[in-house]
């Protein structure tokens, strides 16, 4: 997508090739500052730092961080070494274990020697997949939105709600749940979005808002206990929202609190739709609740809020009581049976083992 009218994805390599280039999205919206990713260890503390997010961008920077740690070392043990640590910076999001997997697939049988550039070159082609595949659900996602404008007798604007950021800056481009948002935009539906602001990381305030804002999509920023109310007046027409991990039966884990707004959706009739790319699918898990990791993150993020003053600094305060401890679980499962369908590369299908299994028949035998 465009930044400032410039073409950008959310991970490249570098025009020397001697680095991987990243959006510090920890500096969003107030800056857009870009950095240089030379090393595994930089990899890591991106991702784990979360200067890179969002469940398919994890995969893609792991991938080169691969190649990062196979340029100083491409023995045997430096691959395993790098996977290990690779696997070991966020535990939610399966596309990080997914691309790593593809890359020891595609690495272990080589020579050292041959290695490097194997590398380099296996994590474009997932950078390159990963667009082509959001474009993909989101020309699926589409027919959806336009479905829902043409319900709605055309008239006025169509409402979504979205939660967290599952837009380009959470992908290598375009996006999950905002890609079907962008392609309706501008094949000119009148799309209005309700952006969750996602607390504690704020990643709706801070870079849905953002990255719709650069593309001229219409939206307002809401406190996270708004959608109910929304839903509840008719102003939702359909919600859309990302995933971290998708079990075979297609529960979904995703951001804290979507689980919430897919409660409200359901009492309100309201359809909620979860876009996702087949390497969000964790095929084998079944009961989300149950079985996926939920990642519990410093509680700072909570009791801290960063914003820019009115003096333009950029400062961070405490909002909590010095002393009152704070949980921080980042993510949480919404079962199946209150996703009203998943929207895939490979069209969408109802949130179920037999939905998935009718996309995806190559994968209906495998089991643990
Ligand atoms: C296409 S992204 C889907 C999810 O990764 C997204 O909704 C999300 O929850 C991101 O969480 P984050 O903690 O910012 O990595």
């Amino acid at each position: 997508m465009k930044v400032h009218g410039k073409p950008t994805r959310a991970v490249w390599l570098e025009p020397d090739a001697c680095a991987v280039g990243i959006i510090d999205q920890t500096r969003l919206p107030h800056a857009f500052v870009t950095a240089r990713l030379e090393t595994l260890d930089e990899a890591a503390h991106a991702i784990r730092a979360m200067r890179v997010r969002g469940a398919p961008l994890i995969g893609a920077t792991a991938a080169y961080g691969v190649w990062l740690a196979l340029r100083a070392d491409a023995s045997d043990a430096a691959l395993t070494r790098a996977l290990a640590v690779l696997g070991e910076t966020r535990p939610t999001a399966v596309n990080l274990h997914w691309a790593l997997e593809e890359m020891r697939r595609v690495l272990t049988p080589l020579r050292p020697v041959e290695r490097v550039e194997a590398a380099k070159r296996r994590a474009a082609e997932l950078c390159d997949e990963d667009v082509a595949i959001n474009r993909a659900l989101g020309e699926h996602g589409l027919k959806l939105l336009e479905a829902a404008w043409e319900k709605k007798g055309r008239k006025g604007r169509l409402e979504v709600l979205t939660h967290c950021n599952a837009g380009w800056l959470a992908t290598v481009d375009f996006g999950t749940a905002l890609s079907p948002i962008y392609l309706a935009h501008d094949a000119g539906l009148p799309v209005h979005v309700w952006v969750d602001e996602t607390r504690p990381r704020n990643q709706g305030s801070q870079l849905t808002a953002w990255e719709l804002g650069q593309h001229g999509v219409p939206h307002t920023v809401i406190a996270d206990n708004v959608g109910g109310h929304l839903m509840q007046h008719g102003q939702v027409d359909l919600c859309i929202v990302g995933t971290d991990r998708t079990t075979a039966q297609g529960d979904v884990a995703n951001k804290i609190g979507t689980y919430l707004k897919a409660l409200a959706a359901k009492d309100n009739g309201v359809p909620f739709y979860v876009a996702l790319p087949s390497p969000t699918i964790d095929w084998r898990l079944r009961d989300g609740v149950r079985e996926i990791p939920i990642e519990q993150r410093d509680g700072s993020e909570l009791s801290d809020v960063t914003g820019r003053l009115a003096s333009g600094e950029v400062a961070t305060v405490r909002v909590t009581p010095e002393g009152s401890p704070s949980a921080n679980y980042a993510f949480d499962v919404t079962p199946a049976r209150l996703v009203t369908a998943l929207i895939t590369e490979r069209g969408v299908c109802p949130a179920s083992e037999a939905g998935l299994r009718s996309l995806f028949p190559e994968r209906a035998e495998v089991r643990p």
